[in-house]
């Protein structure tokens, strides 16, 4: 049979699985499309220019490897690159490239000293009456990359920030938008960025920021009529980190100012880094055109510590405050609190305060003592396995029947009702929750939630199917 560029792909894809974990699997090669083959060149299309610059990075043997043992030794590997949301482009376009043939992207070094040419620009910052030009960056110097512990949950996140912090505005990752849930480092890795280019490039101007007090600032510009100050000053910086921009939500005014002062940064290679508790997919009531500059660069997630990267912040926060703690008792907290760092160094906390301002012995006991007040406090976390297996035990239908692809009215509902909950009741993102629940795409969940919304206030029967499953998830 005659090779075609799938099945040469394929067969490279065989090889490629069974060399590398599944995980970096799924993410780094299952988005990948073999598009055309020719002689011995393979080309395939890749969703990024960042997807195309890990791959070299990470993957060039294996890859090289694979295709070799398909199309022999003058094989040659052709990325082809969907460009999109580029300015004035609405379409996705497509570049191609050699495999190991980067070519150099100059440096677009635009140092615009706007102070000298607006003595009167306004510094935000500045409290009224105090007349002070210097920009503070607002970073928190005890929040470094060699206190942030790595660990799979954060890896991609954590080295995107140190290519960031060597090369800012350099990579391909502007913006950097770190998103995870509550307590999972966000705004510590984000200060990491800033204190580490701060240490490496005194002279650039770095200021981190919270959506919030940009907003609050933002506004106020507005009332003293000096909004375009307010947009020069921000036009300044060199780094600009944002935490927390889902805050930005249903804002139109501070959205709308933030998308010049964003696009002017990315056009003369400044950095930009955001954090976000949302991927930009799940993030509502933010302009498109906003949303699609959030994913330009790259969207890391910050998921929660697995077991042993959460022994190690636990060692880690006991080792700089000097206390020793039986690994018993380190084992029994990193176990039991599972999806919240701010948590787990809580507990730890609590549990030094209680031995020695009560004087009482650190025991196992006194440990789940404490670690009982946290998890009752903590809504118990429900995994999208249960939901689909509690959702199809209360329809009488098997999970494959639920994730299956059959149109039938009774399973179709079944279905909405499983990615209703697992919106409700979990983290994770639209694209995951379909991925799992039947392999659909974040517009299928999304409209099934809408559906279930709309079925929630129009129809009895229903409404009982939601509360009768919601307490069965709840008890
Ligand atoms: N990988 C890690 N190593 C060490 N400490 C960590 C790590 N991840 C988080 N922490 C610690 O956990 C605490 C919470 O982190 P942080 O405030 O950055 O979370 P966040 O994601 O911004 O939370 P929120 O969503 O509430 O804003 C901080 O004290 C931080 O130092």
């Amino acid at each position: 049979m005659d090779k075609t560029a799938q099945s040469v792909w394929d067969h490279c894809l065989q090889f490629i699985k069974d060399n590398i974990q599944p995980q970096a699997y799924k993410t780094w090669f299952e988005p990948i499309r073999a598009v055309k083959l020719t002689d011995n060149s393979l080309s395939i299309q890749v969703p990024s220019k960042f997807f195309y610059e890990w791959l070299e990075e990470h993957y060039v043997k294996l890859l090289k490897v694979s295709l070799t043992k398909e199309l022999g030794d003058g094989a040659k590997l052709v990325y082809i690159i969907r460009m999109e949301n580029t300015y004035g482009n609405k379409k996705p376009f497509t570049e191609k490239i050699p495999s190991n043939n980067r070519p150099s992207v100059p440096s677009q070094e635009l140092d615009v000293p706007l102070k000298n040419k607006n003595p009167e620009l306004k510094n935000p910052f500045i409290i009224p009456g105090i007349r002070n030009v210097k920009i503070e960056s607002q970073l928190n110097p005890n929040y470094s990359f060699d206190n942030f512990l790595e660990g799979d949950s954060n890896r991609l996140a954590r080295s995107a920030g140190l290519a960031v912090a060597s090369k800012p505005g350099g990579t391909s990752f502007n913006p950097l938008l770190i998103f995870g849930g509550v307590g999972l480092g966000k705004t510590h890795l984000a200060h990491a960025i800033g204190v580490d280019i701060k240490d490496k490039y005194p002279e650039k101007t770095v200021l981190y920021i919270s959506a919030e007090k940009f907003t609050q600032q933002y506004i106020e510009s507005v009332k003293k009529n000096t909004r375009n100050d307010f947009i020069h000053f921000y036009q300044l910086i060199d780094v600009l980190i944002i935490d927390d921009v889902q805050f930005f939500s249903g804002k139109s005014g501070t959205q709308d100012v933030f998308f010049h002062i964003f696009n002017h940064l990315h056009q003369n290679g400044k950095q930009v880094i955001l954090t976000s508790d949302k991927a930009p997919v799940d993030m509502q009531d933010i302009e498109q055109r906003l949303l699609s500059r959030f994913k330009w660069g790259l969207s890391a997630e910050l998921q929660s510590p697995d077991y042993e990267t959460r022994i190690s912040i636990v060692k880690n926060k006991l080792y700089r405050d000097g206390v020793e703690m039986p690994f018993e008792i380190v084992d029994y907290i990193a176990k039991n609190i599972k999806t919240n760092v701010r948590e787990l160094e809580g507990a730890i906390i609590s549990l030094i305060a209680q031995s020695s301002f009560n004087k009482k012995e650190v025991t196992l006991d006194l440990a789940s003592q404490i670690v009982e007040k946290f998890v009752k406090n903590t809504k118990r976390e429900v995994s999208i396995d249960y939901i689909q297996k509690i959702v199809s035990d209360y329809f009488q239908m098997d999970v494959s029947t639920l994730q299956s692809k059959t149109r039938k009215r009774h399973i179709v509902q079944a279905r909405q009702l499983a990615m209703f909950f697992a919106k409700k009741y979990t983290k994770a993102s639209l694209a995951s929750i379909g991925s799992q629940i039947g392999k659909r795409d974040h517009a299928t969940v999304l409209h099934a939630c809408k559906t279930v919304d709309n079925l929630a206030e129009t129809d009895k029967q229903f409404r009982k199917y939601i509360d009768d499953i919601s307490k069965k998830l709840t008890l």
